[in-house]
């Protein structure tokens, strides 16, 4: 969703221990992305790679001892904001997510990352599956910003030229117009000699359950009057 853009409905009963939680959690990624990137990069022979398969199948077990049933959703930081940690672009606990971290910028948010060897498509290149997605994250998050959480209606991507692995690329979104609860947005990914390797432009529609648990934005900063008798965003439609 956002990288903590919007505030939490719900108080939080004991920050300081969610936030240690947090942190081993965090932790936790953090160490399984490396062990992607090992388990995508490595020569090892079989038997090193047996041995490593089994221990890794204990920890998995070890895991799952105390695991959630379905996906995640969106919870309530220790910050008291929601995030979705399991968005596999920013996900403060999925391994996978680059993590692709914003920052505020006139008119929209800027991106910087890097992508390793687990993103790769095309020799040397990130998959263009991953090039979207970034997009995707980049001007939705955008959007919300706007204070108006959309889900991506469209994303028309044009791909200008290749988007190279293990390099500092920076994507940069923007809204365009907003039309009620739509919201019309572009941006680009840009390589390190400047040249625009992806662009995209998107449509983000606040969905109709979201409208009416939402109510009404009250600022740029994601704060939303509830309507009536609600006392918080449900965390699925
Ligand atoms: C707490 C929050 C969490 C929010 C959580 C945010 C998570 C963000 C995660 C990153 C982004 C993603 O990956 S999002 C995941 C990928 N996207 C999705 O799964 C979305 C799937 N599609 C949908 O759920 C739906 O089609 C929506 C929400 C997009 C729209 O449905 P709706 O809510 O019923 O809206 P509806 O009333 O039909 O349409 C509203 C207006 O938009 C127009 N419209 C609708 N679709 C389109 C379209 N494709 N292209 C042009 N225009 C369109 C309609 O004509 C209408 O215009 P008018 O008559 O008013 O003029």
């Amino acid at each position: 969703m956002t990288d903590g853009t919007f505030v939490s409905p719900y108080p939080v009963e004991d920050p300081q221990s969610l936030a240690e939680l947090e942190r081993a959690q965090g932790d936790l990624a953090r160490a399984v992305g490396r062990l992607v990137d090992a388990t995508v990069r490595t020569r090892q022979e079989r038997p090193v790679l047996d041995e490593v398969t089994a221990r890794v199948d204990t920890l998995v077990e070890r895991l799952l001892e105390q695991a959630q049933e379905g996906p995640l959703g969106i919870e309530t930081s220790s910050d008291g904001r929601l995030r979705d940690h399991a968005n596999p672009m920013l996900g403060m606990r999925n391994p996978i997510a680059p993590p692709l971290v914003m920052t505020d910028d006139e008119g929209g948010v800027t991106c910087t990352f890097s992508l390793g060897a687990a993103y790769e498509g095309p020799p040397g290149c990130v998959h263009g599956g991953f090039v979207a997605a970034v997009l995707d994250q980049v001007l939705g998050t955008a959007a919300a910003r706007r204070g108006v959480p959309g889900l991506t209606a469209y994303l028309n991507t044009t791909y200008r030229r290749p988007t190279l692995l293990g390099t500092d690329l920076v994507c940069r979104g923007r809204i365009d117009r907003v039309d009620g609860w739509k919201i019309f947005a572009s941006g680009e990914i840009v390589d390190p000699q400047g040249e625009v390797t992806a662009e995209a432009e998107a449509l983000f529609i606040v969905p109709r359950w979201a409208r009416e648990h939402l109510g009404t934005p009250t600022g740029d900063a994601g704060d939303f009057a509830p309507p009536a008798g609600e006392t918080g965003v449900s965390p699925t439609p």
